[in-house]
């Protein structure tokens, strides 16, 4: 199997090349040169399987260049680490699947992909005799996971930017209290998205990347969305286990739509999903995009779903290569409109496909603090905010006899203010948060500015 950008110039990388570049070296973002499709019958068998075993099978469909045995045993000490047997539960709650997602270390679904990616970074480094500096941006849940995944490995020093005060204070703690030396937290004063600017932009600096070895643990790095594309086959085997249905919707609260495009990945391999319902909150590019074709840029407002707050989606560019028929020249052309002009526009046959694909909905403070409320009082369970979200989509758009599984991207207690405007209490922390707040913490506050950064890692690097 091959990788190639989405804008053409970076083409015929192995799996293990595509990991270590992170974002393609022409600015794009590395996809497998086909992508392996599946019969019913194989879809079948998979659904059989027990987590690391199906792990396996999916990743074996696009690498080639690990020999199975490390791959078997990287995977399966990547889910060690998690609390719950099953990896990623599925719970029946209120006429909707619930796929549990934050039973790895920093409870969100992060973690399915960043311990194994931090896993697969010691593997390759050791391998080559390399170092590596990660530089993440996160608006709350990557950057625990991916300094989980790595904290006080060898060869390997991360660098995490979050937006300065705008991601909930357990969000903040999980990355601030880890103190090992070869973590570094910097406060951004700005959004997300520019935290993820940044990043791209010293990606986009290859001298400055070859300098300093940058490794990617966003989900601009494809083995993140590999990863993620084995939950959808998980979920749907345990539903059809207990529905005998056939066709499934999954509902994906998203902000960076790198989780809802492992599902399209899963939908194209031949996973049979109706439809992928994308939930977003007020910063709702994406649910305008699916809707009504407007995919244009605003300002980041501040939600109760902190992790979703996001306008500019990393992963769409990979979206765009297949919507564009997979033409690398177009996607070029389209990124560089977006980038310029803050909007794309789309022909009525593109919106159409489109509509084959997803269906979408912006849910606000109020409806999400509701279907919090609503939900606990119906059964008890606590939903977190981004999982309300959606939550909310899903029974507003889910139809007919086909079951509807929500992803259950973190555990509540991250989110516990959002958790107490809902239900008038805290939801119950796991014993991995407690006495958070009293811990030694770290972190660096800095300008949104590519220099400041880009002198900070240099100063830090290995
Ligand atoms: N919601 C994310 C934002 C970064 O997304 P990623 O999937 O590209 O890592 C977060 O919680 O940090």
């Amino acid at each position: 199997m091959r990788y190639h950008s989405t804008r053409g110039k970076v083409r015929g990388l192995s799996f293990k090349d595509a990991v270590m570049m992170g974002l393609a070296d022409d600015g794009g973002l590395l996809l497998p040169e086909s992508i392996p499709t599946l019969t019913p019958g194989d879809v079948e068998a998979l659904g059989q399987l027990a987590y690391p075993e199906l792990a396996f099978q999916v990743f074996s469909r696009f690498v080639d260049d690990i020999p199975a045995a490390n791959l078997k045993n990287l995977i399966e000490r990547s889910y060690q680490s998690f609390t719950h047997p099953e990896v990623t539960p599925v719970v029946h709650q209120d006429g909707v699947y619930i796929l549990e997602l934050f039973h790895g270390p920093t409870l969100a679904f992060k973690d399915v992909a960043l311990q194994f990616l931090g896993n697969l970074f010691e593997y390759l480094l050791k391998e080559r005799g390399e170092k590596m500096n990660i530089l993440g941006a996160t608006s709350g849940d990557t950057g625990s996971a991916a300094i989980y995944g790595v904290r006080g490995k060898q060869n390997i020093n991360i660098f995490i930017l979050h937006p300065h005060g705008r991601v909930s204070p357990i969000q903040e703690l999980q990355m601030t209290t880890v103190t090992d030396p070869n973590v570094f937290n910097l406060a951004v004063r700005g959004t997300f998205d520019d935290g993820q600017s940044i990043v791209k932009e010293a990606f986009g600096d290859l001298e400055f990347k070859s300098r300093y070895s940058l490794g990617a643990v966003n989900s601009i790095n494809w083995a993140r969305v590999l990863a993620q594309v084995v939950y959808y086959f998980y979920a749907y085997g345990r539903v059809r286990r207990e529905t005998g249905c056939r066709e499934i919707y999954f509902s994906v609260p998203t902000g960076n739509f790198g989780d809802i495009f492992a599902g399209y990945i899963a939908k194209r391999m031949g996973l049979p999903i109706r439809r992928l319902i994308l939930a977003t909150n007020e910063n709702n590019i994406l649910s305008r995009f699916v809707r009504d074709g407007d995919y244009s840029v605003g300002q980041v407002t501040e939600t109760l779903s902190p992790s979703m707050d996001i306008q500019v989606a990393s992963n769409f560019e990979r979206y765009l290569f297949y919507l564009y028929q997979q033409n690398p020249d177009r996607v070029a052309q389209a990124m560089e409109d977006f980038r310029k002009q803050g909007r794309l526009e789309f022909a009525d046959a593109e919106r159409a496909r489109v509509g084959e694909d997803f269906l979408a909905l912006t849910v606000n403070k109020t409806q999400t603090v509701e279907t919090i409320r609503d939900f606990h009082a119906a059964t008890g369970y606590v939903l977190d905010p981004h999982t309300a979200v959606g939550v909310k989509a899903a029974k507003a758009l889910a139809g007919g006899e086909a079951p509807v599984v929500c992803l259950a991207t973190a555990h509540p207690a991250k989110f516990a203010d959002a958790v107490r405007q809902a239900i008038g209490r805290e939801p119950q922390r796991p014993a991995s948060l407690e006495g958070i707040e009293d811990r030694p913490k770290r972190c660096e506050v800095i300008e949104a500015e590519t220099q400041a950064v880009k002198d900070y890692l240099a100063q830090n690097a290995l």
